[in-house]
Order: structure tokens, then sequence, then C-alpha cells
């Protein structure tokens, strides 16, 4: 097993994500109108359609970025180098540039970089991205990592008792 720096889970139900994702809608729906939206794949990309879908924005774009490993559940939680797939034109007047979460700030850095006029919002913030976020609804410690529904299945949960402590 290798160190992590996140030694609390906190799992998200697919009714939490869209309860989330609602209330981020409605603090939007005030700063706008927005022109489109630009979803940082892959993580935005719910959020994204949800908020798309209430604020009535058809035009939607991606970022294609990637930095956490993908392979198995503990490999997930190490970050390596930024990986832009594909970016976006124009400096993102106007536009919503939407994520699930800032964990280090270090996707939120680049994106900002890449789109400086864009309102940059997420559903979940970290500490250390925080400053980084224009709006966002829940903010969890440094150490916790978000379990997000497209992550997870149902399965056996052992009994408090017999878990080590
Ligand atoms: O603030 P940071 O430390 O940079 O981490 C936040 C980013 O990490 C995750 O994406 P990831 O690179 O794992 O790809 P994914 O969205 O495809 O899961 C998450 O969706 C954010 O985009
Ligand atoms: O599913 C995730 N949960 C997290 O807490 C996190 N932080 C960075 N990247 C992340 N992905
Ligand atoms: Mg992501």
């Amino acid at each position: 097993m290798t160190h992590t720096p996140y030694s609390k889970d906190f799992p998200v139900s697919w009714d939490e994500l869209h309860r989330n994702a609602r209330a981020l809608s409605w603090r939007l729906l005030e700063m706008g109108p927005w022109k489109g939206i630009v979803a940082i794949t892959r993580g935005g990309l719910v959020p994204a359609a949800i908020i798309a879908r209430e604020l009535d924005i058809r035009l939607i774009d991606t970022i294609c970025i990637v930095s956490y490993a993908s392979k198995g559940a503990e490999a997930a939680q190490h970050q390596g180098q930024l990986n832009v797939l594909k970016g976006v034109e124009g400096d993102g007047e106007g536009m919503l540039l939407i994520d699930d979460l800032v964990d280090t700030g270090k996707t939120a850095r680049a994106v900002r970089e890449m789109l400086p006029k864009a309102h940059f919002a997420t559903i979940y913030a970290k500490p250390a991205g925080k400053p980084l976020v224009d709006t966002f609804i829940t903010e969890v410690s440094q150490d916790t990592w978000i379990r997000f529904p497209w992550d997870m299945e149902y399965a056996f949960s052992t009994p408090l008792a017999d878990r080590d402590r």
C-alpha cells in the first residue's frame, strides 16, 4: 500500500450530487447570462450536463485534461503531470468553466491560464484549491477523498464492530 494524503472517505450519492449541482445552478443563474459552458473532462461532464439543463445552455465545449492516475482505487489518489489532450479557443469571456472539484488547485491553475476571463465553478472545493474557484457549493477537508457516484457500486458493508480500528 502506498501513502496518500487522504485519510477520510466522503461517498457522494447520485441524489446528493444532483442536489448540489442544482444548488450551484441557482447561484450561477443569478450571475448570468452565460454564453456557454466549458466542461473539464471527465469529472466536469456530469455537473456541466445538469447546469446546462437548468440554465438552458446549449453551447458546450470541453477542455480534456488528466492529472490523476485512473487504474485502481489507490492509484487514483496519486497526482501526476498535467496532460492537456484538448484545449479551447478564446479567452473564456462570458463562459462558465465547470469541474466536479478542486483539490490541490493544479488543474484549476492550468485551466484558468487557458481561459482567464471564464467564471470557474465547481461543486466541491478543498482548502488548497478554494482560492482558485469563483463559485463552489461544498467544502471538504484537504485529507478527504471524495467518492463520486460514477466511481462506485453497491457492495457489502463490513459492520463497524468487525473493522480494524
Ligand atoms: O485540484 P487538483 O489536485 O488538480 O485535482 C482536481 C482534478 O482532479 C480530478 O480530475 P482527474 O485528473 O482525476 O481526471 P478525471 O476528471 O477524468 O477523473 C478532478 O475531476 C479535477 O479535475
Ligand atoms: O474522485 C476524486 N476525488 C477526489 O477527492 C479527488 N481529488 C482530486 N481528484 C479527485 N478525484
Ligand atoms: Mg477532472
